[in-house]
């Protein structure tokens, strides 16, 4: 009888000539080739699935691409060099942090719409060491991280503090240190000889928004200390720190820009403490509308908020340090950005006859020469609204967000702990989406015949081609304050005086630098002669 069939040795037809080979060695044989399959299969899926990273320039080890960024070249303008060669997304290293930088309106909205609440992207920013010193270990609304404190501290700033109602209310503070300045403009005698465009204008927005903050009582209290520790906390967090580059040599602090912070915020704290001594009156705060006439500022309402929630056992300004991050962030967030745009509004407004006269046109019309700048003109100065934008349009700004989880932007890998950044500057000035990019033209923020509505100073309606104030729920927390400010003492200033060249100087020239804002290289010095039908109008 036959032998069963066995799987070892199947029976064999007697026609067969196969050669003498076992199952076993079939499929030992099978097993190499199995596992080349299956690794091409794994590794095109694999491939497939996960993204590339950003194109973008080598560097040098350790350092990354840091010694390219020296020389004359500024960051953002390297930036659009770079853009142009790698695309409208790319990374470089900066030692051993990934930056990202994005330079289109898809891309953008990309990175600040994405995320929100539940899955914060892109919704931080992350800060320098020295920002976080300065900043009360990073409580304030810009530094801290998207979640409860910064939901309730935002809700403060903008919805109590910074309100249209709000800002309406303490026009009168700012409208009362503004024409102080101006009136020292005169009584200075400064009229008829160059002046420093920047160093007035920033006085100017300086003692307007402390007078907002608390200069209710009507006197100018630690203005001029303020002002002074604000430029040093700007300028210290504008150096570049080893510590930031390299995280573990941040204990030694080699450059010693630690130390200097924490001397400085020392100053900032001692400010802050003291106005709120003043106010508090004994432990105590003096209700608005008790005792002598004075005007509501931003102090008094935070305060107040303070004492209510206190009394109502809730904690919406937890403690004494929260209500002094928001203090700082008015009192430093915008001045300079504010004196920058202004800056360079004026030094374009010289350089352009035409726009020039129709300003002055529009502010004879809708001011008229007998009388101040006031709140109720401002809706009113379209034209001048245009020269704002078409002053931001060319002259801001790069701005981070921190990539707090792993995820894929533009198609490419972008890992946590990259720091993306959108520049501005470079959108702005796309010739895709501007014609005529680099001509100073405010006309092109006018009303159109069609019915496309103009975009806005918040950039509504622009389709991300347009953010100077950023967008999404991290949009800059004082652009209504900034756009208020912005057109106020830009139109006092061309309506109060005509503004000319110093004698003999060069043409202005346009060429910038990058220290956190977009600067002006060589500052605009202009002559101011009065306008106005008379200098009573000061008093
Ligand atoms: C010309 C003036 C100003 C410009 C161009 C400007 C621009 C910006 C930009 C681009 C951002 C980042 C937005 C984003 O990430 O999407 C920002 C954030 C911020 N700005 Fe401004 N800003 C100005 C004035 C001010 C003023 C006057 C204040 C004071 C109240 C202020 C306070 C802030 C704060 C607190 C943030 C952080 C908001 C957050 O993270 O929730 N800024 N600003």
């Amino acid at each position: 009888m036959a032998d069963p069939p066995s799987i070892l040795s199947p029976p064999l037809n007697n026609n067969d000539q196969l050669p003498s080979q076992s199952p076993i060695t079939t499929i030992s044989a099978a097993i190499p080739i199995l596992l080349l399959v299956a690794t091409w299969y794994f590794s095109v899926k694999r491939s497939k699935s996960r993204a590339p990273p950003p194109p973008g320039p080598r560097g040098l080890p350790i350092v990354g691409y840091i010694p390219f960024l020296a020389g004359d070249n500024p960051l953002h303008r390297k930036f659009a060099d770079l853009a142009a060669q790698y695309g409208p997304i790319f990374k470089i290293w900066f030692a051993n942090q990934m930056f990202v930088v994005v330079s289109s309106p898809d891309l953008t909205k990309e990175v600040l719409l994405r995320g929100g609440q539940n899955e914060p992207i892109f919704s931080t920013r992350g800060f320098p060491a020295a920002a976080g010193v300065c900043t009360y270990g990073g409580t304030d609304v810009l530094s801290l991280p998207m979640g409860h404190d910064w939901k309730s501290m935002r809700k403060l700033l903008v919805r109590e503090t910074l309100s249209n109602p709000a800002l309406d209310l303490c026009f009168p503070l700012r409208r009362r240190e503004l024409v102080r300045s101006l009136r020292e403009v005169i009584s200075n005698e400064l009229v008829g000889k160059p002046v420093g465009v920047y160093e007035l204008t920033y006085k100017i927005v300086s003692n307007a928004t402390l007078g907002m903050l608390w200069g209710g009582e009507g006197d100018q209290f630690c203005f001029e200390e303020l002002r002074v520790v604000s430029q040093e906390v700007m300028e210290i967090n504008s150096r570049p720190n080893v510590s930031d580059m390299f995280p573990l040599l941040a204990r030694f602090d080699l450059q010693g820009i630690l130390k200097e912070a924490t001397a400085v915020a020392q100053r900032l704290d001692w400010v802050f403490s003291s106005v709120i001594e003043r106010r508090l009156e004994g432990g105590k705060l003096k209700k608005q509308g008790e005792g002598e006439k004075r005007l509501k500022d931003m102090l008094q309402i935070l305060l107040e908020i303070r004492e209510d929630s206190e009394n109502a056992g809730s904690s919406s300004l937890a403690s004494m340090t929260h209500l002094k991050a928001i203090l700082q962030d008015i009192a430093t967030g915008g001045t300079e950005n504010i004196s920058n745009v202004i800056e360079w509004a004026l030094s374009e407004l010289l350089m352009n006859d035409r726009v020039m006269k129709n300003v002055k046109r529009e502010l004879d019309e809708i001011v008229g020469l007998d009388s101040l700048v006031e709140d109720h003109h401002l809706k009113n100065l379209n034209y001048l609204e245009a020269v704002v934008k078409e002053t931001c349009r060319l002259h801001l700004n790069l701005f981070p967000r921190l990539s707090t989880a792993p995820s894929t932007l533009g198609g490419y890998a972008i890992p946590k702990g990259s720091m993306v950044i959108i520049n501005a500057w470079a959108i702005h000035r796309d010739p895709q989406f501007w014609d005529e990019p680099s001509e100073f033209r405010p006309e092109r923020f006018l009303n159109k015949d069609d019915d496309k509505r103009p975009f806005d100073l918040m950039g509504n309606n622009s389709n991300f081609q347009f953010i100077p104030f950023g967008s999404g729920q991290r949009i800059c927390a004082g652009a209504n304050l900034a756009g208020k400010l912005l057109r106020y003492v830009l139109a006092s200033l061309l309506h109060s005086f005509d503004w000319k060249q110093p004698d003999g100087a060069e043409k202005i020239e346009f060429s910038d630098y990058y220290k956190i804002f977009i600067k002006k290289k060589k500052p605009l010095m202009a002559v101011p002669t009065l306008r106005l039908s008379s200098q009573d109008l000061f008093a």
